[in-house]
């Protein structure tokens, strides 16, 4: 059997597409476009890379980007006074707090400050509350990404096994909201998971979101399975001022032996994410003008 690489760059493109040919009729509706704050603390180059293509890409879109940059040395009342401006700022429609915040800064604290109206990585309680029952949320980007991808490649996913390794606010533990709101079978497992090998062999689905390289090893995956990487990490260089290699949590060469479907890093998650941001940009953007939400996205 040959297994189907997932191509999430040419999925997230495609999404992207979609959401540019939708915000002509928003604009036309509200008499402005839809737009995206992004507020990065510090000088991480990987948040500033991850921050620039957020920016180009949601000017591409046909919205606005509005990017603020606070010093490393900011303090956390700083950091909320500019959300709480943000909030205030009719203009914006989506809020994006870049993570992880320098060290000793109370992530909950900022994320609790962010309106959750415009809380466009679902990551604010009343959101992750919301999709915990069922109502209509914004929804925490990556998971929403991967089951985008899950329900593309398999269809109808009612019944499945699914195994999702990693319990994080951000990742696993939505994700496995949304998998049983498609009536699967959920299994969350984490750190303390007992014989994991086992569990993760049972799951017609895996979702593999635990930040450790490769860790899930080809000979843990049922025949047939389908399996979404979200982990991204960086191998150490090879070669003296070299970038290292990104793989996912997923041995790749190994899992392709097995699965019926696989997502690659990079390629797979990692472009979903950004296409999702901006996807929940414009559905904040017509709940706060009071429209219908967009379809199809
Ligand atoms: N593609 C994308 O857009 C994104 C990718 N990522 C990537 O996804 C990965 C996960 O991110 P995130 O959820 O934020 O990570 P966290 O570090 O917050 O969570 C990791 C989870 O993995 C679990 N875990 C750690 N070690 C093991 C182990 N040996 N066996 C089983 N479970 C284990 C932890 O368990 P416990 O709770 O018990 O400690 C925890 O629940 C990272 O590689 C990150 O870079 C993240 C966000 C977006
Ligand atoms: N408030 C907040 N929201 C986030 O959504 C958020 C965050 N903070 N902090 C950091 C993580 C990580 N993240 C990624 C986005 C895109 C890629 C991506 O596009 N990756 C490419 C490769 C990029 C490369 O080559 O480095 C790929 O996988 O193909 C990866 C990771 C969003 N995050």
């Amino acid at each position: 059997m040959t297994a189907e690489i997932i191509d999430g760059k040419a999925f997230a493109a495609g999404l992207r597409e979609r959401i540019a040919e939708a915000v002509p009729a928003f604009v036309e509706a509200a008499g402005r476009k839809p737009g995206l704050a992004v507020v990065l603390v510090g000088e991480d180059p990987a948040s500033q890379v991850y921050v620039g293509s957020k920016g180009k890409a949601t000017v591409a879109a046909g919205m606005n980007s509005f990017e603020h940059r606070l010093p490393e040395t900011a303090t956390q009342q700083e950091l909320i006074a500019m959300v709480e401006q943000l909030n205030a700022d009719d203009s914006v429609d989506g809020i994006l707090v870049q993570l992880p915040l320098p060290e000793g800064m109370d992530d909950k604290a900022v994320i609790a400050a962010i309106d959750p109206a415009k809380d466009v990585d679902g990551f604010h309680v009343v959101n992750a509350g919301k999709l915990a029952v069922g109502e209509d949320a914004l929804v925490p980007c990556t998971p929403l990404g991967c089951l985008m991808l899950l329900k593309d490649a398999l269809g109808d996913l009612s019944g499945m096994d699914a195994v999702v390794v990693g319990r994080s606010n951000i990742v696993g533990k939505p994700m496995a909201q949304l998998l049983l709101g498609e009536n699967c079978t959920v299994t969350l497992a984490h750190s303390r998971t007992r014989d994991l090998p086992a569990v993760v062999r049972r799951a017609d689905i895996v979702v593999a979101a635990v930040g450790r390289a490769e860790m899930v090893k080809g000979d843990w995956l049922k025949d047939g399975a389908t399996v979404i990487d979200v982990g991204i990490n960086r191998l150490a260089p090879t070669e003296e001022g070299k970038k290292g290699r990104l793989v996912g949590d997923v041995a790749y060469e190994e899992a392709l032996g097995h699965v019926k479907a696989i997502t690659p890093v990079p390629g797979g998650v990692g472009p979903m994410t950004i296409a999702v941001l901006l996807r929940n940009t414009l559905v904040a953007a017509h709940a706060r003008a009071g429209l219908a939400p967009p379809r199809d996205l």
